[in-house]
C-alpha cells in the first residue's frame, strides 16, 4: 500500500510562550503543499525500512516511520512490515518532511492493518510523534495552537493563486530557532488576520516570529524573501524555522532560481 506525504508551509506564526516542558505554544495556519514524499508499507518476514531519495541524517532505526510504526505495534501487536521511504521533501526546511511522514505512515498502517482508527485517534497518536505531525492526518489547511498539534478549523482559500516554494542551501535547527525567538503575547492574531483581511495587506500585518533572528543568521533566507517580493509576490514568508521561503502570486510565474524547490496553483 502507497501514500505521498505532502508538505507544509506556515502562513504566519506566532510564538506565544513558553512552556514548563520546553516546549513554545504557538499559533500559526498549517497549509498543505504537494511536493510530497512517497512510503509504501508491505506484509514481511522480519521489519525492514528502506529509504532512497535524499538522504536523511541519522540511524535508520530513528526515522519517523518506524517510530510510528513502533507505536501502533505497541498497542496493536502488528505483524512485521518492509516500509519503503523515497525522499523527495528537503530536510530541516521548515516544511515538516519528517512529521508527514509518519502520520502517513500511521494512515497506511490503519488502512492495511483494518485498526479501524477514527481521525481523533490518529491525530492522538501522531501527536506523540512531533509537533506538527498531527496536521498530516487529513492535509487541510488548519489553524495550528499549542505546540502545534491542537488543530481548528480556519476559513481560508488560496484556490486558483501561484506558489513559489525556495529552499536555500542552509540547514536551520527547529530548537535553536525557538531559543533565537522572545515569545509574546501581545500579538495580532494570525486567525484573525488570515480570515478578515486581504491576502494583499497580509504583507503589512502577518509574520513568522522565527524571521528576526533565523534572517540574522542566514541571510540568504532574507534576500530570497525580498527577492520573491521583487518578483510580484503578494505575501512572501519564511516557512517555519526555515530555512525554505515561499511567495503567494496572483498569476502563474516562471521563476528561475536554482533553489526553487516547487512551483504551482494552490487548490485549496
Ligand atoms: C517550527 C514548526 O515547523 C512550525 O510548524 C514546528 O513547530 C516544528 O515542529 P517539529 O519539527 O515537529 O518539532 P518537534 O520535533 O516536536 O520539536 C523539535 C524541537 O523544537 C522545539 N519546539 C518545537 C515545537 C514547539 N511548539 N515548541 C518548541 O520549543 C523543542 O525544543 C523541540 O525539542
Ligand atoms: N522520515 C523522515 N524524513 C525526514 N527527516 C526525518 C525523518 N525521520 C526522522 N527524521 C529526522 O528529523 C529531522 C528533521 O525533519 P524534517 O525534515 O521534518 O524537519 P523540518 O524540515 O525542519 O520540518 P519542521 O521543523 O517543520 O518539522 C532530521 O534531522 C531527521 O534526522
Amino acid at each position: 500500500m502507497v501514500s505521498f506525504p505532502p508538505c507544509k508551509i506556515n502562513l504566519g506564526l506566532n510564538v506565544i510562550e513558553k512552556r514548563s516542558d520546553g516546549y513554545h505554544n504557538l499559533e500559526t495556519v498549517f497549509y498543505p503543499i504537494p511536493l510530497n514524499d512517497i512510503v509504501e508499507i508491505i506484509p514481511a518476514n522480519t521489519t525492514q525500512f528502506i529509504a532512497s531519495g535524499i538522504a536523511i541524517p541519522g540511524e535508520n532505526s530513528t526515522n519517523l516511520c518506524l517510530k510510528a510504526y513502533e507505536l501502533l505495534r505497541s498497542t496493536y501487536n502488528l505483524p512485521a512490515v518492509e516500509i519503503r521511504l523515497h525522499k523527495v521533501i528537503p530536510i530541516g526546511a521548515g516544511l515538516g518532511g519528517g512529521s508527514s511522514d509518519a502520520a502517513h505512515t500511521l494512515r497506511l498502517l490503519n488502512q492495511l492493518f483494518n485498526l479501524q482508527l477514527s481521525i481523533v485517534q490518529l491525530e492522538g497518536y501522531a501527536q506523540q510523534l512531533g509537533s506538527d505531525c498531527a496536521f498530516f492526518i487529513e492535509d487541510k489547511p488548519m489553524l495550528g495552537l499549542g505546540r502545534g498539534e491542537i488543530l481548528e478549523p480556519i476559513q481560508l482559500s488560496l484556490k486558483g493563486k501561484f506558489l513559489v516554494l525556495l529552499k536555500p542551501n542552509v540547514h536551520v535547527s527547529t530548537a535553536e530557532a525557538y531559543k533565537g525567538v522572545k515569545p509574546s503575547t501581545a500579538k495580532p492574531r494570525v486567525k484573525d488576520i488570515i480570515e478578515n483581511i486581504p491576502l494583499q495587506e497580509w504583507k503589512h500585518v502577518l509574520e513568522n516570529d522565527f524571521e528576526t533572528s533565523v534572517f540574522q543568521s542566514h541571510s540568504i533566507i532574507r534576500k530570497y524573501k525580498e527577492e520573491l517580493y521583487a518578483t510580484g509576490a503578494i505575501y512572501a514568508c519564511m516557512s517555519g524555522s526555515g530555512s525554505s521561503v515561499f511567495g503567494i502570486y496572483e498569476k502563474p510565474f516562471d521563476f528561475k532560481g536554482n533553489d526553487l524547490i516547487w512551483s504551482g496553483l494552490l487548490t485549496q
